[in-house]
């Protein structure tokens, strides 16, 4: 217990597995938490103090399930070994932590999920804004970023989700930052800027930052020192896979903030599925690293046509010599190279790791004699990066066996003929009676003996034992070892050599593996670098193929970035809905630019309102990343932003209501929106009363249109918003319709000029089962409406809605108006006003 105080003291915060032989133990506070989060059976040891001490574990051969449970739950577990032998070590074996596995710092297979990243993340800040670092370890990327404001902190956390973040521990973080899981506290001055410039030039070796581009970013240091101090700290070994630091700029992406990347479900639905959403239809690579990739670029859509248009130009290339199937099949058992050169780097690498790395370096040559004839600069420039890494690939080939066992540690990974020490070990331990019966048949012949034999036993080992009567033609270098009664058992220089060898060469052939195995991994790190960007491209090629692939099975289109401030889409579809959907679907146009900026798009609910305007947002989004996109074509000018207001619902970790996180994602893109910039807004204003709503509405788009002049989808139920549809404002109504036949809705899907007439909202609800009385009442209730003709809501022209408050939509009776004027709330008393109120009913 004196052992396990001292190293939980040093560890107060993580769960401590400390080593007992065959387990690893958890006590006290340790315990509880793991027996709860494992479902471990809580038990007791030993007293403390007079009270038992609550105890749990996990066996050691099992338990890095166990930590890959923890990890996933965002905790942190500090790994307490034993060191040294228990076999030989004098009392209570010496016991040290060893390594810290926490959510974000994992690098073993076992720990990580296999098509995303796993970050760690260190946030500094000051008055000026924010510094971000964040690194991936098991792929080696460590890049810093600097952004102006809690929105576009937040945009970040969403876009890199990471596993671990590290704050300092100061008051004032926005709630939706200190509400993440696998959030840790550290002391604030471990984010000082000059400490961390320090400590970065250390590890990195170098005199200045300004190779990396970082030299002016002080917060964006900070971050990168205090993310490197805990890396530092937890794994308690070199890095030598981290080699540079790259600053990212917001300049070069597509900005998206936390709600548009949910609202349009890029990789995860709201209710949480992971399949229904872009990314699954999308993904078609067939290597891990080439999935994680994938995934980046859907979280960062860019701006820089210079990287899209070569992108662009690498699938239809890939498409037009129908060349990716050949290179996707390549790619298949290729493995996870980028993570295994991590594991050669942190010399965790097992021999699957290297004959899978064998296996796909083996493979080079095939897929560049499949890229050489392909005219296309990005695909030759990748064949280029990836290189042929011959020399590796045979070393490899020559020094591990076709099929090595799973852990080094019971040998038989380098394979025969590679070290002839080491085949000679394996020989003698494997081949000693053939040895013996040679020996002995030579010793026979040598001596002239017929009756010579060689022999073992266990306390005097090797022999060559003949009868007394031959003892005069025992030759002179023949060394007695035993006498018996009717015979001489002798030992020569080479049978002594023989047991040596023999005797130890099973443990000596393990080291010498071992040896080999190190020498292995150090000539594999010699050349990582390389290795590395091979890796890298060999991603980014499994994704153009994974592209190409999908066009082709998904009819989608290459898409044309052009300069002019344009939105044509023609034919355009929803890839998840058609995915999703098992009958046709509906292709649709759109067409924005200078002179239109807005659609009001009116039709009744379950018309396809929010399928047309998200399907045009993903196809923006698709082409901004070199992706084909599904629609027959679709000609795209310059895009800074895609800003969404979808319902959502409430936002109760945030304690906001639904109307307000409406409202506040409305303000935000009303402040941001450009005239670069593509919005969709989805029913604004329907979470408050009819004529707030519709006020609101109906002056956001009119601000959107006239101030911000963005690209806009403006879906609404508020018939009069496409009054706003005049001449000049640059704003143009369509309308999705529905017939009814046979007492059914048959919803037509497309997309057509001018405003909806009906919306069909007691059908639509009928068809959901809402029960047929209520149906009933409720038209019967709508017939009433409709007969009181109440005076229509006067037009919405700009005037009204410049006043909102002059709103006199409905006026309200004038009797009611002058009784309330009568009223001194002041003075009157809690009852007389109850009956005040119910006078003013009645007057109603
Ligand atoms: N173009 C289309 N072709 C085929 N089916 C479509 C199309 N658009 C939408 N749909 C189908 O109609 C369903 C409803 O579409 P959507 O949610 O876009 O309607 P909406 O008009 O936004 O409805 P609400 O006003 O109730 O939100 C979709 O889930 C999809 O199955």
């Amino acid at each position: 217990m004196k052992q396990f105080f001292a190293a939980k003291a040093e560890y107060p915060d993580v769960l401590l597995f400390f080593r007992m032989g065959d387990f690893y133990e958890l006590f006290y506070d340790d315990a509880r938490k793991a027996a709860r989060l494992l479902d471990l059976t809580l038990t007791q040891r030993g007293q403390s103090a007079g009270q038992p001490i609550p105890m749990a574990g996990v066996p050691h051969h099992a338990y890095e399930g166990y930590l890959a449970r923890l990890v996933a739950l965002g905790e942190s577990v500090a790994i307490c070994e034993q060191i040294g032998d228990p076999a030989t070590s004098k009392g209570l074996v010496e016991r040290k932590v060893v390594r810290v596995v926490t959510p974000g710092t994992v690098t073993d297979e076992a720990l990580l999920q296999d098509r995303r990243d796993t970050l760690l993340m260190a946030v500094a800040r000051d008055r000026s804004g924010y510094g971000l670092a964040w690194a991936d370890l098991a792929g080696g990327r460590f890049q810093v970023a600097r952004v102006a404001n809690d929105d576009q902190l937040e945009a970040e956390l969403a876009r890199l989700e990471p596993a671990e973040l590290l704050l300092p521990d100061e008051e004032g973080w926005p709630l939706a930052i200190t509400t993440r899981a696998g959030l840790r506290r550290r002391a604030p001055w471990l984010f000082d800027a000059d400490a961390a410039r320090r400590q970065l030039l250390a590890f990195f070796k170098l005199h200045d930052l300004t190779g990396f581009g970082i030299e002016d970013a002080p917060l964006a240091i900070a971050a990168a020192g205090a993310l490197l101090g805990y890396v530092e700290e937890t794994q308690k070994q070199r890095l030598p896979h981290l080699t540079a630091i790259a600053l990212e700029s917001g300049d070069g992406a597509i900005a998206m903030n936390a709600a548009t990347r949910r609202h349009l479900e890029l990789d995860t639905r709201i209710d949480g599925d992971t399949r229904n959403t872009l990314l699954g239809v999308l993904d078609s690579t067939i290597t891990p690293m080439g999935g994680r990739l994938l995934r980046r670029w859907l979280h960062r859509p860019l701006r820089a046509r210079e990287v899209v248009e070569p992108r662009l130009h690498a699938v239809q290339t890939l498409v037009d010599a129908r060349a990716f199937d050949d290179l996707r099949e390549a790619f298949r058992g290729f493995g996870d190279v980028e993570r295994i050169l991590t594991r050669v780097a942190l010399r965790s690498a097992r021999p699957r790791d290297l004959s899978t790395l064998r296996d796909a370096l083996l493979k080079l040559p095939v897929l560049r004699a499949q890229l050489a004839p392909l005219d296309s600069p990005r695909l030759l420039q990748l064949a280029e990066s990836m290189g042929e890494h011959a020399a590796t690939a045979d070393f490899l080939h020559r020094a591990v066996v076709p099929q090595p066992p799973l852990v080094a540690r019971d040998g038989g990974v380098i394979a025969e003929g590679f070290d002839a020490e080491l085949d000679e070990l394996r020989q003698l331990s494997t081949n000693a009676d053939q040895f013996l019966i040679g020996l002995e048949a030579r010793e026979r012949e040598a001596t002239g003996i017929a009756t010579l034999k060689v022999g073992y036993n266990r306390v005097h080992g090797y022999y060559i034992e003949m009868g007394k009567v031959h003892a005069g033609k025992v030759p002179v270098h023949y060394t007695r070892r035993q006498t018996l009664a009717n015979a001489e058992r002798y030992i020569t220089e080479e049978l002594k050599g023989f047991e040596d060898k023999v005797l130890s060469a099973r443990e000596r052939a393990l080291a010498r593996e071992k040896l080999l195995y190190e020498q292995l991994l150090d000539a594999l790190n010699q050349d990582l670098q390389p290795l590395r960007e091979c890796a890298a491209a060999l991603a980014e090629l499994d994704v153009l193929a994974g592209f190409a692939e999908r066009a082709e099975a998904l009819d989608w289109s290459r898409p044309k970035l052009l300069a002019d401030p344009v939105l044509r889409i023609e034919g355009g579809r929803h890839p998840v809905v058609e995915a999703v959907r098992g009958e046709p679907f509906t292709p649709n146009d759109l067409r924005l630019d200078e002179a239109t900026r807005m659609l009001i798009i009116t039709g009744p609910n379950m018309g396809g309102k929010s399928t047309y305007m998200r399907q045009n947002a993903l196809i923006v989004l698709l082409a901004h990343i070199g992706s084909f996109v599904p629609a027959a074509r679709a000609e795209i000018g310059p895009i800074d932003r895609i800003l969404t207001r979808i319902g959502a619902g409430d936002d109760l970790a945030k304690g906001q209501s639904t109307f307000m996180v409406e409202m506040s994602e409305t303000s935000y893109i009303l402040h941001h929106a450009t005239s670069e910039s593509l919005v969709l807004m989805d029913e604004i204003g329907r979470g408050t009363s009819t004529y707030d709503g519709l006020a609101l509405a109906g002056a956001c788009a009119r601000h959107l249109a006239d101030a911000n002049r963005s690209y806009t989808l403006f879906a609404t139920h508020y018939f009069e918003l496409t009054t706003l549809a005049e001449p000049g404002s640059g704003i143009h109504n369509v309308h999705l319709d529905a017939v009814e036949h046979d007492e059914r809705l048959v919803f037509m899907h497309a997309v057509k000029d001018g405003p909806a007439n009906r919306s069909f909202g007691l059908q639509v609800a009928s068809l959901a089962g809402l029960p047929k009385a209520v149906v009933r009442e409720a038209r019967a209730r709508l017939a009433e409406l409709e007969r009181q003709d109440t005076p229509k809501p006067a037009p919405l022209t700009a005037q009204i809605l410049d006043a909102p408050q002059q709103i006199g939509l409905f006026a309200p009776p004038s009797a009611v108006l002058e009784a309330l004027a009568g009223i001194e709330p002041d003075e009157l008393t809690p009852k007389q006003a109850h009956e005040a109120l119910y006078r003013l009913k009645l007057l109603v």
